[in-house]
C-alpha cells in the first residue's frame, strides 16, 4: 500500500521550472530511490515530500496527511537527514541525542539507537570531532529519533569512503527490515542498484522512468555489453551497424572497444573478429548496468 504520494508537483524558481509535474507512489516497506544528474530537481523533490518547500501546484500526501496543512501531527511520522546538515560544533552526540528526542512525543530509546548505529563509544565526543561516517551515522539517529514510518536520506554516502559507504547501505536495509520506508537521494549508481526496491530517474525536473534496478536495465537500450582490446583497430561504423548495436566506442589508450546493444550483437561482434582475423584480448560479455540505463535515460531526454 502507497504510503508516500505525489502527483503533478510543480515548483518554479524565477519562471523556470525545475520539478515539472512530477508524480510517483512509494509503498510502505520500501527503499525508493530518487536518482537524476546534479540540478534534476531531486532535493527540491524529496524537499516538498518533507514539507520543507511548497509545490506551486500538485499535491504530496505522506500516510494521508498534508506535510504543509498538517505539520503537527507531520513531524512524528517522518525523519529527516537533510544534505550538508550541520550541528553545532561543541554540541556532543549524547546532547544531540537528547535534544532531538525531546522534540517527539514517542521518542526511539537513545541507547538503543546510539548502540544500534555504532555511537555507542562516541557518546562524549563533540560534533565538530567526529569523522565524516560517524556524523552521517549521527544524522541517521536524529533521522530515526522519533520513531518515524518514513525516513528520508538525501545523499547520505557522498563524502564517505567504500567502507564507511558499504556500513551505511547496511544500515539502511536495517532501518528498512525494521519496518521503515526510506526515501534516499543518491548520486551513486551502485548504492542504487545494491539498495532499491524501485527508483525514480528524474532529469530536467521530470520523471523519466520508475521501475525496479532490474526493469529498467532490463528495458534499457542496450542491454548487453561487449568490450575488448582488438589487435587491429575496427571502424566505429562497422561496429555501430552490427545488428542490435545501439552504441560503439573506443576508450583508453589501449584502444579497448566497447560496443553496447544485445546478445545478437556480441554474436556478430565475434563473427566479425574471426571473419577478419582479428584477435580480441580481454573479451568480456556482460549486463549492461544501471550507469549505462542512467546515461541512456538521461541523453535521450536532453
Ligand atoms: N531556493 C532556490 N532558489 C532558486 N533556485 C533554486 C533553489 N533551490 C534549487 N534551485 C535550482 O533548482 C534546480 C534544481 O535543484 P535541486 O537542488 O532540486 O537539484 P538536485 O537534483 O537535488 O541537484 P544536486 O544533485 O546537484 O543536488 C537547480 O538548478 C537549482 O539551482
Amino acid at each position: 500500500m502507497a504510503i508516500i504520494e505525489v502527483r503533478g508537483v510543480r515548483k518554479a524558481y524565477g519562471g523556470r521550472p525545475v520539478v515539472d509535474g512530477v508524480s510517483f507512489t512509494v509503498d510502505e516497506g520500501e527503499i525508493f530511490g530518487i536518482l537524476g544528474p546534479n540540478g534534476a530537481g531531486k532535493t527540491t523533490t524529496v524537499e516538498c515530500v518533507e514539507g520543507l518547500r511548497i509545490p506551486d501546484a500538485g499535491t504530496v500526501r505522506v500516510a494521508g496527511l498534508d506535510p504543509v496543512a498538517d505539520r503537527q501531527e507531520f513531524t512524528h511520522l517522518l525523519g529527516a537527514q537533510l544534505q550538508e546538515t550541520e550541528l553545532q560544533p561543541k554540541l556532543t552526540v549524547r546532547e544531540a541525542l537528547e535534544l532531538y528526542s525531546a522534540f517527539y512525543r514517542h521518542p526511539a530509546d537513545r541507547h538503543a539507537l546510539a548502540g544500534r548505529l555504532g555511537l555507542d563509544g562516541h557518546l562524549d565526543r563533540r560534533f565538530a570531532q567526529l569523522s565524516g561516517g560517524q556524523k552521517q551515522r549521527l544524522f541517521i539517529a536524529l533521522a530515526l529519533i522519533g520513531n518515524p514510518r518514513v525516513v528520508v536520506l538525501d545523499e547520505l554516502t557522498t563524502g564517505l569512503d567504500p567502507r564507511a559507504r558499504r556500513d551505511t547501505w547496511q544500515l539502511i536495509e536495517e532501518i528498512r527490515d525494521g519496518g521503515v520506508t526510506v526515501l534516499l537521494v543518491t548520486h551513486f549508481m551502485e548504492e542504487a542498484q545494491r539498495l532499491c526496491d524501485r527508483i525514480a530517474v528524474i532529469d530536467k525536473g521530470r520523471i523519466v522512468a520508475v521501475d525496479t534496478p532490474g526493469g529498467l536495465i532490463g528495458a534499457a537500450a542496450g542491454p548487453t555489453v561487449i568490450s575488448f582490446t582488438p589487435s587491429e583497430p575496427l571502424a566505429y561504423a562497422e561496429l555501430r551497424a552490427l545488428p542490435g548495436a545501439v552504441s560503439a566506442e573506443v576508450t583508453g589508450p589501449g584502444g579497448r572497444v566497447v560496443v553496447q546493444g544485445t546478445d545478437e550483437t556480441a554474436n556478430a561482434v565475434i563473427t566479425l573478429l574471426a571473419r577478419r582475423h582479428i584477435t580480441a584480448r580481454q573479451l568480456r560479455v556482460t549486463e549492461a548496468g544501471l550507469d549505462d540505463v542512467f546515461l541512456d535515460l538521461t541523453e535521450q531526454a536532453s
